[in-house]
């Protein structure tokens, strides 16, 4: 079995206010990694899935906390628990950038609107691997050529602005693997791009993978976009991780109720001649603040009975590689054996 590169293990992650209790946006998280591969995160907006991917770069809100857990990253030469590091720490600033880097929705959070694109890869090129100017940008223009950006050598003069949204997020991508990460955290990276420049980022991102061998961390609430670029899946709901497990078991027979919720909730090409009824799910995500003791999902669960407002789930096994944490399935599990 390949050695895992990220291994989350329990994590909690809590947020202070001045005049409130404290809030828990992410309970008890459990998610592994290994190299080459890509483990989506999905859930409504909302359920910790950006809280949980900031963790691991330590790039949290100043009123954040991570309570109990461990964030173990392999470099190579043993295992650092990022939790345990402070997000300004020499050792913590090693890893952001060189080892984890993310890309996001919005290009323009990470690039800088007054220099161009081609200084700011230089940049991080420099800084990583000692290179002189004209040495940078020579590995600049091969990266911009690799992400696809189009006359690369003279396109790396321009600023931001001046480039499509489709090529800023490639410039982005170029920069997040300027220093060839060994994970790269994507939040929602296709989200704000129509749908043909969105097929072209994943294609990208995949073949960038095949040819890096980095692993990705994915966020997205589009379960199609999971399907495409996806080997392992971690659904989250108000915090937990309700199921999770290789994509296409998890996609076959989703075990959870809220799984099944927001694939029925999805239109499949499949299903059209039969005039598909989209099921939307019912109500909206509480609160963290209201989140019940026991499953997250207790108050719009059409299953809810008995334990599920107090009682929370165990995580349960369902097959080598797919576990959920629903009481539906102990309960059938305790009536069989009976
Ligand atoms: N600085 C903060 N202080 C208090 N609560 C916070 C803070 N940052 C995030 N949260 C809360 O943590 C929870 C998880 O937020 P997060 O951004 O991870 O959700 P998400 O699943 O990524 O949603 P989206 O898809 O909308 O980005 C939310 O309830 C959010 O309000």
């Amino acid at each position: 079995m390949t050695k895992p590169l990220l291994t989350i293990n329990d994590m909690s992650i809590t947020f202070t206010s001045p005049d409130e209790a404290d809030i828990e946006a992410v309970r008890q998280v459990d998610l592994t990694l290994t190299p080459g591969k890509t483990l989506a995160l999905v859930g409504e907006s909302g359920c910790g899935k950006s809280v949980t991917a900031r963790a691991v770069l330590r790039l949290l809100d100043k009123n954040a906390k991570i309570p109990t857990g461990e964030i173990l990253f392999d470099t190579g030469s043993g295992a650092v628990d990022i939790a345990k590091l402070k997000s300004d720490s020499l050792a913590m600033r090693a890893l952001r950038g060189a080892e984890i880097s993310m890309i996001f929705q919005e290009p323009m959070s990470s690039l800088s609107p007054v220099h161009t694109i081609g200084d700011q890869v230089d940049e991080i090129i420099i800084l990583h691997d000692r290179l002189n100017k004209k040495q940078a940008r020579e590995r600049t223009v091969s990266l911009l050529d690799q992400v696809g950006v189009p006359g690369a050598r003279d396109r790396a003069n321009a600023y931001p602005f001046e480039l499509s949204g489709g090529l800023r997020q490639r410039a982005m991508i170029a920069m997040a693997l300027a220093c060839t990460p060994k994970l790269l955290i994507a939040d929602e990276p296709t989200t704000a791009l129509d749908v043909t420049t969105q097929a072209q980022i994943l294609d990208l991102l995949r073949q960038l993978q095949d040819d890096f061998g980095m692993a990705m961390l994915f966020i997205t609430h589009d379960l199609g976009v999971v399907a495409e670029i996806a080997d392992d899946i971690a659904v989250m709901y108000l915090g937990d991780v309700v199921e999770q497990g290789d994509v296409f078991d998890v996609f076959r027979a989703p075990k959870h109720p809220y799984t099944q919720a927001l694939m029925n909730s999805v239109p499949r090409l499949m299903r059209k001649a039969e005039r598909q009824r989209l099921t939307p799910i019912k109500g909206t995500v509480p609160s963290p603040k209201d989140r019940p003791v026991g499953c997250a999902f207790t108050s719009r669960c059409p299953h809810a009975f008995a334990p599920c407002p107090t009682v929370r789930p165990e995580r349960t096994q369902i097959g080598a590689d797919h576990v959920a944490r629903c009481h539906l399935l102990t309960h059938v599990r305790e009536e069989a054996m009976a």
